[in-house]
């Protein structure tokens, strides 16, 4: 025998109701079923109405009676049920108006009144479904839940076991292939009609499933299972296959709203299986709570949170090793009924917060006061402070027991994502770790909990991009490219939440960008507006965000601080933030530090070689650089390697800026700048406190060339000199060298220029746009070691931003 439940949405119709009964059709030959309904989904809330409304003399009640009669009568008529049922029902409807009209009439409402009313939306929708099951032609009974559940007192969560078990004997005997009992009524001990209280028809079906013996519950609702997390919150969520009756327990506390916990007791007791199924998705595995779930699963089984939480604390050094007073606090509360959600107190005793529901705050604080009147007044205690706009997060798993590390992981990724913790609290059992959150945090928290311990699920990077030119847009079409393969094979999944140029900014409202953003951009982008981007980015507050600093600008690299304190990560191929004074260096990285986030500028120096990260890396482990050699520049590279086969210097200039190699404003490759700012960048990762002044600097070209406005007045100034530079073809000849623009870092001292290379010298031979750098380090001394290949162009610069993104994540 098995005990299915049919929540209101499954009966809150006749075609739902077609399908609950093709669900016990299916089942009808197997074994005998126990039904359960609770009233037509939203009756409940609606006879509650009907019962205010009385209470306050409005008329309007009549209207919502006759409404809710009318809607049973319609499924009564298209369920094709009995003359017999209709007249029950309109008959217990004109008792109802009874009640109401005396309520109406005397302004006084009884409990006894109450649960009449009340309880009538079960007492309906069951002898409906009998009736109709009886005319599909099963062998159907109707049995009134009031002559089999006895509760203690009547408050309707005490069942009186013994007597309960012992009339159910009957049940069992009888002769039925299904039989149906109203969820939500019992009777009192003195046999008044007596609710189950909330999620009553849940309890009910429990109390049967015991005191049948039942094999098996299921309980029938509108979704697939209990989830992984509230789907309204975290879109990845997914139904928990199995779970143990203890995480069905803690999970349903703190507010999965599947089932509801009392409920589960008697089935606990008895370790009968209880099935979670969708009446509208019936071949959809839905979720099993059993005594022995399966091994093969996630440590964390579920996450879930109740919002309206303040935390209450008491403090005071006049707390400290004196007993008592935590017994004084909690039973002041306890006696103004006040229900305390979590507890904190550190062993330092200096103070106890609890979590309250937000409308127990006033009493709460008005309670404590004047229990701790004597203490507030000697100034042992301070008065009661309370901080609003809190939600608590659970995490539940019973594997987490006893498993080091899953707090660690849960409070790095949150710490990761700027979400502050203000109280916390695990049981000794370590199957329920509880947190409170700032309430515009609970979202971003749950999801990238989500994400950290659900594998199957894609974690969602959003990506903020400044700098759509020549790298920029390379890369989108890289990250557009590499979309499907990111989400199968690593389970990332890039969001382009937002885009900027200097002319134009577009936010997006709920969709990705990543394939559309010109479009968008063009289309419908506003004025740029940097601070206007930073606000809007720290409002969306999203989890895994990074900024794509793709520019040149220093402005861009002046909202760095605004950028990392709303924990969002940096990645940036932009170097100026990272040359500028050796303080706002040290500064930027200290707040990513603090604030969890990555600051990552591998593309800084030779685009997309592994450089900063092979000098971290010898650095981190002990090596020491005691001196660099360098071509740093593609640039400069390729225009010295094309000046050499016989362009004239200008050209070569042009074919570099023509193919991208250039800054956007050539003049700081052509001046020494940005050969200046890596060597400064390599020489800071290296351990070295460097200034831009302290570089000793030779610009590769005459300073006349440098003095015009743009693009165009360089090249003008060029032409002009190609005597000039005529002069270096000439003396190259003549002397059998080559010039390169070098970067060294010797004895602690760091300089750039043009020099001379001989046909034997490591830089002689360096191809197209290609950089060479050479580190001598404590290990390796004898010979440097050596990192070569393309220093500069879209592609490689695109693909160093994209391998830091994707860094961040994939650790
Ligand atoms: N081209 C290359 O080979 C390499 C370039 N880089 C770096 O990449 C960065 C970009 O270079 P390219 O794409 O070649 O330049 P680009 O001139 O093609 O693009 C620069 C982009 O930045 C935008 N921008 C400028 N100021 C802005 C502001 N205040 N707010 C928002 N957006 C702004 C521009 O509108 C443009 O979309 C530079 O920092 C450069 O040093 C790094 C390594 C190699
Ligand atoms: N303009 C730079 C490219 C990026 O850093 C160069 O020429 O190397």
């Amino acid at each position: 025998m098995k005990v299915l439940k049919f929540g209101g949405s499954s009966v809150a119709n006749a075609v739902n109701c077609i399908k609950v009964r093709e669900i016990i059709e299916k089942n009808y030959s197997i074994c005998r079923q126990i039904i359960v309904v609770s009233a037509l989904g939203g009756v409940t809330d609606e006879l509650e109405r009907c019962i205010n409304l009385a209470s306050e003399r409005n008329e309007e009640y009549k209207i919502a009676l006759q409404s809710l009669q009318n809607r049973h009568i319609q499924m009564i008529l298209d369920l094709n049920v009995s003359k017999e049922t209709e007249h029950w029902v309109v008959k217990r409807f004109s008792e109802i108006a009874e009640l109401l009209q005396g309520v109406f009439l005397l302004k006084e409402i009884s409990q006894k009144v109450i649960n009449a009313v009340l309880g009538s939306g079960e007492m309906f929708s069951s002898r409906i479904i009998e009736d109709f099951l009886r005319q599909s032609g099963m062998n159907s009974v109707y049995y009134d839940s009031r002559d089999y559940i006895t509760t203690q007192n009547g408050t309707g969560v005490y069942l009186n076991r013994d007597q309960t078990y012992k009339k159910l004997v009957k049940v069992k005997k009888a002769n039925f292939d299904v039989a149906v009992f109203p969820g939500f009524i019992a009777s009192g001990s003195k046999g008044e009609l007596s609710l189950l209280g909330r999620g009553g028809s849940d309890f009910t079906a429990s109390i049967l499933a015991a005191g049948l013996q039942c094999s098996e519950m299921e309980i029938w609702t509108d979704v697939s299972g209990m989830f992984t997390a509230d789907p309204g919150l975290v879109s990845q969520a997914m139904p928990i296959a199995q779970m143990s009756f203890q995480e069905a327990l803690e999970l349903s506390h703190f507010g999965a709203k599947v089932i509801y916990p009392p409920t589960l007791i008697p089935v606990v007791q008895h370790q009968i299986n209880v099935q979670i199924k969708n009446t509208f998705a019936p071949n959809d595995a839905g979720t099993l709570i059993t005594n022995k779930p399966d091994e093969n699963r996630s440590v964390v089984r579920g996450l879930s949170s109740i919002n309206d939480i303040d935390l209450f604390t008491l403090s005071g050094g006049g707390m400290v090793g004196i007993s008592g007073f935590a017994s004084r606090f909690f039973t002041c509360l306890a006696q103004n009924k006040i229900n305390v959600v979590l507890i904190t107190q550190a062993s330092s005793e200096h103070s106890i917060s609890v979590g309250i529901h937000k409308g127990d705050k006033e009493i709460a604080i008005e309670a404590v006061q004047i229990e701790f009147e004597k203490e507030i007044r000697l100034n042992l205690v301070n008065k009661p402070s309370v901080e609003e706009n809190l939600s608590i997060v659970a995490v539940v798993g019973e594997d987490m027991g006893f498993t080091p590390g899953i707090s660690g992981k849960v409070f790095s990724v949150l710490g990761r994502n700027g979400v502050n913790i203000r109280a916390m609290a695990q049981g000794g059992n370590e199957m329920n770790l509880t947190f409170m959150v700032c309430t515009l945090d609970v979202k971003k928290a749950l999801n990238v909990i989500h994400e950290e311990f659900f594998l199957s699920v894609s974690k969602k990077v959003n990506l903020y991009i400044a700098g759509l030119g020549n790298v920029g847009s390379k890369l989108l079409e890289f990250i557009q490219n590499q979309y499907d393969y990111l989400l199968e094979e690593k389970g990332l999944k890039l969001i382009v939440r937002a885009v900027t140029n200097s002319r134009k900014m577009y936010f997006a409202k709920d969709e990705n960008l990543l394939f559309d953003w010109e479009q968008k951009l063009n289309k419908h982008g506003a004025k740029a507006d940097l601070q206007g981007f930073v606000k809007s980015m720290d409002k969306a507050n999203l989890r895994n965000s990074v900024f794509v600093d793709i520019t040149a600008s220093e402005d861009v690299s002046e909202i760095y601080q605004s950028v990392l304190n709303a924990s969002v990560s940096i990645v940036a191929c932009n170097k100026i933030a990272a040359s500028s004074e050796y303080e706002n260096y040290l500064k930027i990285k200290s707040t990513a530090k603090r604030q969890n986030v990555e600051f990552m500028f591998e593309s800084n120096v030779g685009a997309g070689l592994p450089i900063i990260s092979t000098i971290n890396s010898l650095v981190h482990t002990g090596d020491k650089i005691v001196g660099i050699d360098a071509v740093v520049s593609g640039s400069l590279n390729f225009i010295m390697n094309e000046f050499n086969e016989g362009a004239s210097f200008v050209n070569a200039v042009r074919m570099a800026m023509d193919q991208g190699f250039t800054e956007p404003d050539p003049k700081i490759d052509l001046s020494g700048m940005d050969v200046l700012r890596k060597l400064l960048i390599l020489c800071r990762e290296a351990g070295y406190e460097l200034e831009q002044e302290d570089v000793y600097h030779h610009p590769m070209i005459p300073e006349s060339c440098l003095h015009g406005q743009t693009s165009e007045d360089l090249l003008e100034d060029l032409k002009t000199n190609n005597e000039y530079f005529e002069g270096w073809r000439k003396l190259m000849k003549e002397k059998n060298i080559r010039y390169r623009y070098i970067a060294s870092f010797k004895n602690g001292k760091a300089s750039i220029g043009l020099k001379e290379v001989s046909p034997d010298h490591p830089f002689y031979n360096i191809h197209g746009k290609d950089n060479v750098i050479s580190l001598n380090t404590k290990w390796y001394y004898d010979q440097p070691l050596i990192v070569k290949g393309a220093g500069a162009g879209a592609e490689v610069t695109a693909s160093g931003i994209f391998g830091d993104i994707i860094r961040i994540y994939s650790n």
